[in-house]
C-alpha cells in the first residue's frame, strides 16, 4: 500500500453527501456507527441518506414519518423536489479551504442510484435532467480545483436500490446476500459509470462504497489500470471487496482496526448522519473543539480525517455545520504547521494521553509538536510531558498561538508552564528535535 505525497500530507478532507434524501432529510439520531446495537441499526438508521430503505421498514419511525408527512409518495418525487436553488459551490469550497481541508470527496451516486452527473445508463434519472437540472459533479470539481484542492468521487458500487436490488435491508446479515446486486448487468452498468467518472472528472480519489458486484470483480484490474493511467496521482480506497486498496478506511467507530495501516482515513459526519438530518441538534454534533481534537488524534496516528457535511436540498450548508467548520478554521489558521505534512512522533519519544490533560504529538523533520487540551485548573497552567531523554530541547519551546510558554527539563520529561492552557481547543507547543532521528 503506497499513496502519493499529496494524500498523506493532506491530513484533512471534507466529505459531501447530497442527494434526493436531502429533501426529507429525516432520520433518528440513534447513535454512532459501531456504537449502536446492530439489531437496532437498520430500522432506526441515523444515516439520513438511507431514508428510502429505512422508510420501507414497517413499524419504524421513518416508515410512519414517510406515511404521515409525505403521504407514502414515491421516493423519486424527492429527486424532482430537490431544486438546489441556492447552490453556490465556490462558497462551500471557500469555507472548506479555510477550515484546512486539502481534498473534497462528493457523492456521485449513493445507494439510491441517483447520479449527480449525466451518468450513462441512467436516462433522465439524474440531476442534469431532473431536480437541480445541473451537473453537480462538474460544478463541485471545478470549484474545488479552482481553490487548489483535490477532488474525489464517492460511488456506491455495492448498493444500488434502483439499477440493482430494491430489496429492503432490515438487518446487516441480509445486506450481503439480500441487499447487494451481483448480476452481470448491474456490474456492467456500474463499471461503465465509474469509467465515465474517471474520463470526465479525473477524480483524485476513487472512493467506492459497500464493495463491488461479484460478476464485476474481474473488471477491476483493468479499471484501476485505466484510472492510474488517467490520474497518475490518483488514490483508491479499500471498499472494493478486497480487489485493491491504496489505503484503508474506518467509519465513525466501525472498522477502526484499519487504523493500524500505514495509510488510512477515518470518515464520519459532523453529526450522526452523512446526509443532512433535520432531527439533529447541537447535542448530536461535534463541537469545534471535539472536531479539532478528532483531527489531531487521527493525524497523530498517521491517518487522514474525512469529515462530512450534509448540505440542505436548497444548496445551503446547515448553519450548525458551517459553525463547526468556522471553528476549525479559526484554530487551523494558527496551527496548520503542526498538522499538515507532519507524521507520527517516533514511538517512545513522548507519551500521548487520553485523559486530562489530553495530549497528542506530531513531528516534522526538525520539530515535535505537543497538543494539549482540557488542562484542569488544579494544574495551575503546568503540564508534565513525558518525553524520552534528550529528545526535545525545552529551551526551544514556542506556543504556535504566540502566547508565552516556559519549558523545563525534569527527570521524566518536560514541564510546560503557560497561562490559558486549559482550553478545549488544543494549545500547541513546538520543540526542536535535538536529534533528527529518521522515522522508521
Ligand atoms: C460513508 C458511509 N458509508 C456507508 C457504508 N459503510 C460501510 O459499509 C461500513 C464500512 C466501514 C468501514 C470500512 C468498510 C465498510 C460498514 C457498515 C457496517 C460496518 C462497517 C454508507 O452506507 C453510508 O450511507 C455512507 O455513505
Amino acid at each position: 500500500m503506497t499513496v502519493p505525497g499529496w494524500f498523506s500530507e493532506a491530513k484533512f478532507g471534507v466529505f459531501i453527501h447530497w442527494g434526493p434524501y436531502s429533501v426529507p432529510a429525516w432520520a433518528e439520531p440513534t447513535g454512532e456507527l459501531g456504537a449502536v446495537d446492530p439489531e437496532m441499526w437498520f430500522a432506526h438508521n441515523p444515516y439520513a441518506e438511507w431514508y428510502w430503505n429505512t422508510s420501507q421498514i414497517e413499524g419504524s419511525p421513518a416508515y410512519e414519518h414517510h406515511r404521515t408527512v409525505h403521504g407514502g409518495r414515491p421516493y423519486d418525487d424527492f429527486l424532482d423536489a430537490w431544486q438546489a436553488e441556492s447552490f453556490d459551490p465556490a462558497d462551500w469550497i471557500e469555507l472548506f479551504a479555510r477550515a484546512g481541508a486539502r481534498y473534497v470527496v462528493a457523492t456521485t451516486k449513493h445507494h439510491d442510484g441517483v447520479a449527480l452527473w449525466d451518468a450513462p445508463g441512467t436516462g433522465t434519472r439524474n440531476t442534469v435532467h431532473r431536480g437541480p437540472h445541473r451537473d453537480l459533479i462538474a460544478d463541485l470539481a471545478t470549484a474545488v480545483r479552482a481553490r487548489g484542492l483535490r477532488f474525489g468521487a464517492y460511488y456506491s458500487g455495492g448498493l444500488d436500490w434502483y439499477a440493482g436490488r430494491r430489496a429492503v435491508i432490515r438487518h446487516e446479515d441480509l445486506i450481503d446476500d439480500y441487499g447487494r446486486p451481483h448480476e452481470a448487468a448491474y456490474a456492467a452498468y456500474a463499471l461503465r459509470q465509474v469509467r465515465d467518472l474517471i474520463d470526465r472528472y479525473r477524480p483524485d480519489v476513487l472512493w467506492n462504497d459497500i464493495g463491488w458486484p461479484d460478476a464485476g470483480m474481474a473488471d477491476l484490474p483493468d479499471l484501476f489500470a485505466h484510472y492510474y493511467a488517467t490520474v497518475p496521482e490518483g488514490v483508491v480506497n479499500d471498499r472494493w471487496d478486497g480487489a485493491h486498496a491504496d489505503y484503508l478506511t474506518s467509519e465513525y467507530q466501525a472498522n477502526r482496526q484499519n487504523e493500524a495501516a500505514a495509510h488510512w482515513e477515518n470518515c464520519r459526519g459532523i453529526g450522526l448522519s452523512f446526509g443532512f438530518n433535520r432531527n439533529e441538534g447541537p447535542e448530536h454534533l461535534l463541537d469545534p473543539a471535539a472536531a479539532v481534537r478528532l483531527l489531531v488524534d487521527v493525524v497523530s496516528r498517521g491517518g487522514n480525517l474525512l469529515l462530512n457535511v450534509g448540505p440542505k436540498a436548497d444548496g445551503t450548508l446547515p448553519g450548525e455545520q458551517r459553525a463547526v467548520l468556522e471553528g476549525i478554521a479559526s484554530w487551523t489558521a494558527a496551527h496548520a504547521g503542526a498538522v499538515y505534512a507532519t507524521r507520527p512522533l517516533d514511538p517512545g519519544a513522548a507519551m500521548s494521553h487520553d485523559g486530562t490533560p489530553w495530549i497528542r504529538w506530531t513531528r516534522d523533520d526538525d520539530h515535535a509538536y505537543a497538543f494539549l487540551a482540557d488542562v484542569p485548573d488544579s494544574a495551575r497552567g503546568q503540564v508534565l510531558l513525558k518525553t524520552g531523554p534528550g529528545m526535545l530541547d525545552p529551551a526551544t519551546a514556542v506556543r504556535l498561538d504566540g502566547r508565552p510558554v516556559r519549558a523545563d527539563a525534569v527527570p521524566d520529561g518536560i514541564v510546560v508552564t503557560s497561562a490559558e492552557l486549559g482550553a478545549p481547543l488544543p494549545t500547541v507547543v513546538r520543540f526542536a528535535l535535538t536529534t533528527s532521528r529518521s522515522v522508521d
